[in-house]
């Protein structure tokens, strides 16, 4: 499948210096309820696809709603760009939102796309809204299709008479045509055959390359997530426990909940499947009041995990948040 950038002749804008988004201790907390994210610190840069795994309920879809002004944020900073879009309200936020810089694909294409409109009309939808001229519209909204592999002759056709790739691809060429720096895809492969998957994976590594977005991948799947990403972040119960390059992660992880991921994931797994029997055993014995999200799950619990634990670098870009992240593997063989 190729990828083209018809209309995109321009180079793609020189990456800033800094990430494209940044987002600095986090904290959502829906009406009277508990914090569904606690204090999350995340970047992702221009041209770079950073996956965001986490098992239901983790906070993954709230994350992603945050950044597009969705969910009520109650602390912390969230840029893009270098601008601050947690002090956006009312039409600052409206006005920021139109210009479509910040792309939200949602989980299910075929809730999300109105089933009257044709896919002319629902990919020219967010032009409309970002007041492009009428007349440049039918080209983007074709380029656009083209960039996603979509037959321009589906263009008539409804969400209702296409197959679930292709309303995939649909929402992907909504969310690409507006031209965004940021694209957050919730879920974008889950409801789709392995073949389709792989074709999307690609198409948002493409387009991340040709187009020079900031790609956020949420899922809750590592296997889909392996092959893409190029950084990864692991959100456990509104917490990130470990974030950094994807096969640092993905092979060495640091965190005993990542570790119970990898070694849990059918293809992903090459030397920790010894380890999976201890990891998902009966946790250690945590301190009766602790603050580690993980620590009543953990094997490795103790004393020290009464605290919450601060992210630590290990490394360039690499943290986790574990008191024992440094020592908790060699237990493994003992
Ligand atoms: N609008 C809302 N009002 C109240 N609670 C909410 C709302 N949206 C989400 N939640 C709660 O926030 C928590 C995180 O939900 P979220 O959808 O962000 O998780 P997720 O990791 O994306 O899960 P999934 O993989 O199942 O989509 C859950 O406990 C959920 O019930």
């Amino acid at each position: 499948m190729t990828v083209t950038t018809e209309e995109h002749t321009a180079a793609p804008p020189a990456a800033p210096a800094g990430p494209l988004l940044s987002i600095r201790g986090l904290e959502v907390s829906y009406r009277r309820g508990e914090p569904v994210l606690g204090g999350v610190d995340l970047d992702a840069r221009a041209g770079e696809i950073l996956g965001v795994i986490g098992e239901t309920g983790s906070g993954k879809t709230t994350l992603a709603r945050a950044v597009v002004g969705l969910a009520p944020v109650t602390a912390g900073r969230i840029t893009v760009d270098g601008k601050d879009r947690t002090t956006l309200r009312g039409r600052s936020l409206r006005r920021a939102r139109r210009t479509g810089a910040v792309q939200y694909m949602f989980q299910d294409p075929l809730r999300s796309l109105d089933p009257d409109l044709t896919v002319r009309r629902l990919v020219a939808e967010p032009l409309a809204v970002a007041g492009v001229p009428r007349e440049e519209r039918e080209q983007r909204v074709l380029t656009a299709l083209d960039q996603v592999g979509l037959d321009r002759s589906l263009a008539d056709r409804t969400p209702g008479r296409l197959s679930g790739g292709q309303r995939q691809r649909v929402a992907l060429a909504r969310a690409i045509v507006t031209r965004p720096r940021l694209l957050l895809a919730d879920e974008p492969v889950s409801a789709l055959d392995a073949s389709n998957r792989n074709h999307v994976l690609r198409l948002l590594d493409g387009l991340r390359r040709e187009l020079g977005l900031a790609v956020v991948v949420i899922s809750h799947d590592l296997d889909s997530l392996a092959g893409v990403a190029d950084r990864i972040a692991v959100l456990y119960r509104g917490q990130v426990v470990e974030q950094g390059p994807a096969e640092a992660v993905l092979t060495a992880p640091l965190h005993p909940y990542s570790a119970l991921l990898v070694a849990s994931a059918p293809s992903l797994d090459r030397t920790h499947r010894t380890d999976l029997a201890l990891l998902r055993g009966p946790a250690a014995a945590p301190p009766a009041a602790s603050d580690c999200a993980f620590a009543h799950r953990c094997p490795f619990a103790d004393a020290d995990c009464a605290a919450r634990p601060a992210p630590t670098a290990h490394g360039p870009g690499r943290s986790a948040a574990c008191h024992h992240a440094p020592d908790w593997r060699a237990r493994l063989s003992r």
